[in-house]
């Protein structure tokens, strides 16, 4: 399949925290991926600011260093041409210092984007200081980062921060989550097809899980991860997207608001779960790996670095069917996905144990981005009717034309906003929703004051997660097995790929 890149007109990017983890990790590295697929325009350049003092020469020299630490791989040879684009001007969001040279430098007739890759609390003062010097107008673009809020309380604040100076349609709230491949491809699969959605609902689905394991810890992230925990880090953000995308109405049209709509309905419908269909894990110490305590050095914390539950959509289409999530550090493997259980058939005519199967519609993440429906057939070959499960499966990096990569969800999302495109962004009121769900789950743990349940690296999370679905008559995929058919795919692309050569 040929594949397009829709170039973008020339833009400024301010990144303020330019000189930080996340534009050195992701923002850069991300963009100049964009500019050797051809997608940065002549005309287009990258404004580092933050306070340290530097300029455009050390500011190109720590992109350099970047590179060689974060995209090892990635092809070098325009590098150069691209460092031209960029320029530094040391600029403190908390006093004047570089606020007038900022105003000079950046242009009145392109796209104005200004990247608040800092942390939260200096949203306020960034929107303030661009105001005041009359460096925004009606066109310019705000991108910000998760956490966006601690609470719906913190959440509203921040809101109303850059409300003062930004209009809605020009704030891009970014959750990596959206701009995945198969996320995207969820919504074609579910809304281009007939074949799905007709079953997509409480009538044929049995049950949906979704699982974002992990096998890293809090890798030196101790101090934010340990004050926020895997519910304000992962489901009231990541996960809480992928329940609005499996389970939102059709929008009318492929557009940010009526696709932001239909996903704050979802949000809106969310049950609160009960007490006891929630389980948090905190990992121990094990299998070479520290405790989850000694990681953020604190021998006493209460935070949990997984969290399983079930909750239900309370609407016509989802009534009675269950949604778990769960999503956890130091698991066994590293695997994302959606699964999607559709009920049996409601009459065994065969008389194989195992008739009575269940289609499961598994839309994978990562590793390996792809869609799996399993469907049930006659086991080929004599010997009688017997039924075996085997995988129709899409992976997406086949379907691209050879030497084309599917892009990471920073390049997707960074084009987007200079193509002006909200749909893969959090609107505000989306985001107050999520809070006001998760809070009171939260709000229960600090009440009751108990410990998360302790689990051992390299395993699959506490076993009171297991029994949370056991009590259903359910059993979750085993992370193991996620992995199993991501790798799978992933063999069977590679000997494809061979093949070919
Ligand atoms: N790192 C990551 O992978 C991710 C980060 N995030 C979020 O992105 C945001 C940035 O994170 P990260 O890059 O890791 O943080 P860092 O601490 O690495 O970087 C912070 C940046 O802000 C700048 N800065 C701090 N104070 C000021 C100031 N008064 N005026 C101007 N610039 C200032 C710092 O530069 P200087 O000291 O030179 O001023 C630095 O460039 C945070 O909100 C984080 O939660 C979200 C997802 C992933
Ligand atoms: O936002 C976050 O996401 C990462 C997981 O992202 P993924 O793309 O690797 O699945 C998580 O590790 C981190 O704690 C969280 O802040």
């Amino acid at each position: 399949m040929a594949s397009r890149t829709i170039p973008v007109d020339p833009f400024d990017l301010v990144i303020f925290g330019g000189t930080g983890d996340l534009a050195r990790r992701k923002v850069i590295p991300s963009i100049y991926r964009r500019f050797l697929a051809g997608q940065v325009p002549d005309g287009a350049r990258l404004i580092g600011a933050a306070r340290s003092d530097l300029d455009d020469d050390g500011f190109r020299d720590m992109i350099r260093e970047a590179m060689d630490e974060f995209e090892p791989d990635t092809d070098r040879s325009r590098l150069d041409e691209f460092l031209a684009l960029t320029c530094y001007i040391p600029v403190d969001a908390r006093g004047d210092m570089g606020w007038e040279t900022l105003k000079k430098v950046v242009r009145g007739d392109v796209i104005s984007a200004f990247y608040f890759s800092v942390g939260p609390s200096l949203f306020g003062d960034l929107a303030e200081h661009l105001h005041a010097h009359e460096i925004i107008d009606g066109t310019s673009r705000v991108i910000v980062e998760k956490p966006f809020g601690h609470d719906l309380e913190s959440a509203k604040a921040l809101n109303a921060q850059l409300r003062a100076y930004f209009e809605e349609r020009q704030i891009y709230r970014i959750d990596h989550y959206l701009g995945k491949e198969t996320v995207q491809n969820l919504m074609a699969v579910r809304f281009a097809n007939v074949l799905f959605e007709p079953l997509w609902n409480s009538n044929y689905v049995d049950h949906i899980q979704i699982t974002v394991a992990e096998t890293i810890g809090v890798e030196g992230r101790g101090g934010y991860y340990d004050a926020s925990g895997a519910m304000r880090d992962m489901i009231q953000n990541h996960l809480m997207q992928l329940v609005c995308l499996i389970a939102m109405e059709p929008p009318n049209r492929f557009e940010a608001d009526p696709v932001r709509d239909e996903k704050l309905k979802v949000i809106h419908a969310l049950t609160q779960p009960e007490p006891h269909q929630v389980v948090r894990g905190q990992y121990e110490a094990g299998n070479g790996h520290a405790s989850y305590r000694e990681d953020v050095e604190d021998d006493r914390s209460r935070t949990e670095s997984y969290v399983a539950l079930r909750t239900t959509i309370d609407n016509w289409r989802w009534a009675g069917t269950p949604i778990y999530m769960r999503t956890g550090k130091r698991l066994s493997a590293k695997a994302s996905e959606i699964a999607v259980y559709f009920k049996a058939p409601p009459h065994a005519v065969f008389e194989d144990e195992g008739a009575r199967r269940q289609n499961v519609l598994t839309i994978r993440l990562q590793p390996n981005e792809g869609i799996t429906l399993d469907v049930t057939i006659k086991e080929p070959g004599p010997g009688g009717m017997r039924l075996a499960d085997v995988p129709l499966d899409m992976t997406f990096a086949e379907a691209l034309e050879e030497g084309t990569e599917v892009p990471e969800a920073y390049e997707r999302l960074i084009m987007d906003v200079m193509r002006g495109n909200q749909t893969l962004f959090m609107r505000g009121d989306e985001v107050e929703a999520a809070w006001a769900w998760a809070d009171p789950i939260i709000a229960s743990w600090t009440a009751r004051g108990d410990m998360p349940k302790p689990y051992e690296p390299g395993t699959a999370g506490p076993s009171d997660a297991d029994t949370l679905l056991r009590r259903d008559g359910r059993h979750w995929r085993s992370i193991g097995d996620i992995r199993k058919d991501a790798g799978r795919a992933e063999a069977e692309l590679k000997a494809m790929q061979e093949a070919a050569e």
